[in-house]
């Protein structure tokens, strides 16, 4: 094993294929830079959508400041997968099952269950326009004009709009998600100027009252094979355009994820999370080295 002078754990894990780096900064008053997330991701055999990195408390009763960094180096407020990763991670380690966490967007309570499933208690949707944030304002966010594509046939239209700590757009659509060039139209609506903080942009095909399909550009990451929080705000769009219940199986490219609203509001994500390897990163240079593992 190598380490280098300056070097933190981490640990390469997925969840549902949303590729994520765990870096244990417990200890530490330094942050990962932008510059390191961007040559991580450069680096082959890295490439990842989030790095969920693990600091001291900053609050008392909460186990770990959870900060998240997209592979473009700009920080995310929510990420579902990655905090079921970081569960996993510490479940493993603690041997205790249940954890509290603060991110920059709220508290979040965490628990491994008994058949290794993970559940995230991702908090509260936020559905004001200024919430999101829109940049004009809109009464009514479950549809909001904006559209691709050419004015009298276009390709995506009229999403929901819905905040999980982070901006997420709903586009319903009748047809297979997957013939939507989501490549193309993911970057031009993420950067649309009715986001002014970008968004994450997902295309949702309702199947039934309890399940859907869904594909996410991710805002930061681009094209993902999951992601949680487009999930749960999906879902509350669903329940909240009467299109679908208020708990639903929501197949991703990576596999498939249960969420429910629930009565008090909370929206709660159930899926797996998996460890693939180990190592030591830099935190200021995105350097990095993989454990050996004894054969
Ligand atoms: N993969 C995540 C969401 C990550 C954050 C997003 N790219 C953003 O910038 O808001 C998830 O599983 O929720």
């Amino acid at each position: 094993m190598r380490h280098s002078v300056s070097g933190v754990p981490f640990l390469k894990m997925n969840g549902l294929g949303n590729q994520i780096i765990v870096a244990d900064m417990r200890g530490r008053a330094d942050r990962v830079t932008p510059a390191a997330a961007i040559a991580i991701n450069d680096t082959p055999g890295t490439k990842f959508d989030q790095i969920m990195a693990i600091h001291d408390p900053r609050t008392p009763g909460t186990a770990n400041y959870i900060e998240i960094i997209n592979s473009d180096g700009t920080r995310a407020q929510a990420c579902g997968n990655g905090m079921r990763c970081v569960v996993q991670f510490l479940t493993a380690e603690q041997g205790r099952q249940a954890f509290t966490f603060e991110t920059v967007a709220g508290i979040l309570f965490g628990e491994e269950l008994e058949d290794g499933m993970v559940t995230v208690d991702m908090g509260t949707p936020k559905l004001a326009w200024y919430d999101i944030p829109l940049a004009e304002e809109f009464m009514d966010t479950r549809q909001i004009e904006l559209q691709i594509g050419p004015i009298d046939a276009p390709v995506l239209h009229s999403p929901s709009v819905a905040s999980m700590g982070n901006p997420h757009a709903t586009f319903w659509v009748n047809q297979d998600v997957w013939s939507y060039a989501l490549d193309r139209f993911g970057p031009m609506l993420e950067n649309h100027p009715i986001f002014p903080e970008r968004a994450n942009i997902s295309i949702a095909q309702v199947i039934g009252r309890d399940k859907m399909i869904l594909r996410t550009w991710e805002r930061g990451a681009g094209l993902t094979e999951a992601c949680g929080t487009a999930a749960c705000a999906a879902v509350v769009n669903g329940a909240r355009t009467r299109r679908t219940d208020r708990k639903v199986t929501v197949t991703l490219p990576g596999g498939d994820l249960l969420i429910e609203w629930r009565e008090d509001d909370h929206v709660v994500l159930t899926g797996p999370a998996e460890l693939e390897w180990t190592g030591t990163l830099d935190p200021a240079t995105g350097v990095w080295t993989r454990d050996e593992v004894a054969a």
